[in-house]
């Protein structure tokens, strides 16, 4: 087992960054939360690690898990690295599961890629099914996706990230789309099975409830972090501290709202404005957001409350 080491990660499309210097590391058997608003770089900085980004997006800097490099490295060395060292289950397991093949096939077939003969994948398919805590594995094995509930799906793409034991799991909202009961399941789940895991969400409580320690992502960077105790009672940003009085206000899985207060390097907020980096720059406000942030960087902007 190895620790990821992430320093200085930054992720850009064209000239705008998207992502900006992140750090951390996530030592074997630690859990980890990312949280943050709607487009604060929680996903990209996922998929940046996993050389997953979208075309036309890129991340620089270094991530390393051990002594493999994760950033700046061919694909094809990726490709050995991704499902086998790390793996990563997304919110809807629809989109990443094929509706043609059947369950068992597709929990093979994460082996098969690895260099696992076929008969052992397909025995050691049924296994991981059971490990998720699916019932009757054999009978699932030979379903379809269509065939299955959300919760079931969802415990699928967790059993095909782990069929190479990998060392680090990265979940990104993995339970948004279950109702409250299943997510509980999953979540429990999650956190027995989990070799080391880095996990995205807006909700709070679920942060509180998985993981050892937590980084706040604002306006593309991470802007607090540490053990959950320390910063869910003391936070040291106002960002964080606006989270926290939204998670009291707000129902369980909802969007955190923008909240009025200051953004690192660009000082208090002009009265009257909110932060958001979802901006579409309609406002006279917005215009003058990037001489406001000093940096041209428009992603980010003001506009007025409301
Ligand atoms: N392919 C892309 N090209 C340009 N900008 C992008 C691209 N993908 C994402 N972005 C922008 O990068 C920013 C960060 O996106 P990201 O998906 O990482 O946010 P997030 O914190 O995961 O949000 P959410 O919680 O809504 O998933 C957003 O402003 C988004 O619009």
């Amino acid at each position: 087992m190895n620790t990821l080491s992430v320093e200085g990660l930054s992720v850009r499309a064209d000239s705008v960054e998207l992502v900006r210097e992140v750090s951390f590391d996530i030592a074997p058997g630690e859990r980890v939360g990312l949280i943050g608003e709607s487009g604060s770089g929680k996903s990209l900085t996922a998929l940046s690690l996993m050389g997953l980004l979208p075309e036309g997006v890129r991340a620089l800097g270094r991530a390393r898990l051990g002594d493999r490099d994760l950033v700046g490295v061919p694909e094809s060395r990726l490709k050995d690295l991704r499902g086998r060292r790390l793996s990563m289950v997304f919110q809807e397991p629809m989109t990443a599961l094929n509706p043609l093949m059947r369950i068992g096939a597709q929990v093979a077939e994460a082996m098969t890629l690895h260099g696992t003969p076929r008969a052992r994948a397909r025995s050691r398919a049924i296994d991981l099914l059971e490990r998720v805590r699916l019932p009757e594995p054999a009978q699932i094995a030979r379903a379809y996706p269509h065939q299955l509930s959300g919760g079931q799906r969802q415990r699928v793409m967790l059993a095909i990230a782990l069929a190479n034991e990998p060392e680090l799991l990265i979940c990104d909202e993995p339970t948004t789309a279950l109702d409250v009961t299943v997510q509980k399941q999953m979540l429990e789940l999650i956190a027995e099975v989990a070799p080391a895991l880095l996990f995205i969400t807006h909700d709070l409580a679920v942060v509180a409830s998985l993981c050892e320690r937590v980084l706040v992502m604002y306006g593309g960077r991470v802007v607090e972090s540490g053990p959950i105790r320390e910063v869910f009672t003391r936070p040291r940003h106002r960002y964080t501290e606006g989270l926290l009085a939204a998670s009291k206000l707000t129902p369980r899985g909802t969007r955190l709202p923008t909240i009025k207060g200051s953004v690192p390097g660009a000082g208090q907020f002009p009265d009257g404005c909110v932060f958001s980096n979802r901006c579409p720059h309609t406002t006279p406000a917005c215009e003058s957001a990037p001489a406001l942030t000093g940096d041209g960087h428009a992603h980010a902007c003001w506009h007025p409350a409301g």
